[in-house]
């Protein structure tokens, strides 16, 4: 049973369009996110996957369109007030602070849900130490989450590169989200990594409730792990569906491989270079 009356989706994504100057980088995409799912958008390079989460996280305000929040709009949100709405996300390239350790980094993330002020943290108030106290049990229990305790005093530099892309979800995961939105998590990880790492995205659905969208290139990652695809090419929304039948859509492969490809003329190339 959901609490609001959106037909049991998340997110819904109406008609959206991201205007940069003269170039259209999203154009007219409508898409619905139903509730504790595992959703994928994927698209060739440049096809606007980064710029659509950027629209739905509040960092850029589409030029047309709508976004709702388990019925509620969100455009117009700023993003940490898309944060405490409950959406959270990683990033495409790894942004953990270096000097702190993996423990801090997920506070930073808690800090965001807590009650103590600026005021509160100078002057050192009981509110202030009752809410870093909440902070660091909240992290901890992140960290044991994504089994990263043994990395708790460890600066998150000193990381492994597939535990820092794990912290960052704890991170993300500690402001509580309805909605988690991970830009590339499988980037640069060794096949090992990417079993581990999509293991942590069931469990994150499963256990926590949490529903995910990815934005990932990895398609045997994609394939295995979505239950619903969205294809962007050119800003547009080019085909979407269960993931057999996406793959099965010339229009994917046409995207992917270079016009002509459906029909075997770029064979395994790549879409050339326009
Ligand atoms: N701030 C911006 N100003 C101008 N153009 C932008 C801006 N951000 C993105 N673009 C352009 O919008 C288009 C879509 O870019 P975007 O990064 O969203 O694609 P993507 O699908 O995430 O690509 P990739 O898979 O390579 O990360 C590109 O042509 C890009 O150059």
């Amino acid at each position: 049973m959901t609490a609001f009356n959106t037909g049991g989706h998340i997110l819904e994504v109406e008609q959206v369009s991201k205007v940069f100057g003269g170039l259209t980088a999203v154009n007219d995409v409508t898409m619905t996110i139903p509730e504790r799912s595992i959703v994928s958008v994927i698209g060739p390079n440049g096809a606007g996957k980064t710029t659509f989460f950027n629209m739905i996280t509040g960092i850029y305000t589409p030029t047309r369109g709508s976004i709702r929040l388990a019925g509620q709009e969100i455009v117009g949100l700023r993003p940490d007030e898309v944060t405490a709405a409950g959406i959270a996300r990683t990033f495409q390239n790894i942004r953990l602070f270096s000097t702190m350790t993996s423990e801090e980094n997920i506070m930073v993330g808690r800090h965001s849900r807590l009650k103590s002020n600026f005021v509160d943290a100078v002057l050192r108030t009981r509110k202030f130490h009752e809410s870093e106290s909440e902070a660091r049990d909240a992290a901890r229990i992140m960290l044991d989450f994504v089994g990263l305790s043994k990395w708790r005093n460890e600066l998150a530099t000193n990381l492994p590169y597939g535990d820092q892309r794990k912290l960052e979800i704890a991170r993300a995961l500690a402001t509580t989200p309805k909605l988690i939105l991970l830009d590339e998590p499988a980037a640069g990880m060794n096949p090992r990594e990417t079993e581990d790492l999509k293991a942590l995205i069931r469990r994150v659905r499963d256990d926590l409730g949490v529903t995910v969208c990815l934005i990932e290139h990895d398609m045997r990652l994609v394939m295995t792990l979505s239950e619903y695809i969205t294809v962007l090419d050119y800003g547009s929304k080019i085909s979407e569906g269960l993931p057999h039948q996406v793959r099965n859509d010339p229009r994917v492969m046409e995207a992917y491989l270079g016009r002509g490809a459906a029909a075997g003329e770029y064979g395994k190339e790549e879409r050339p270079h326009v």
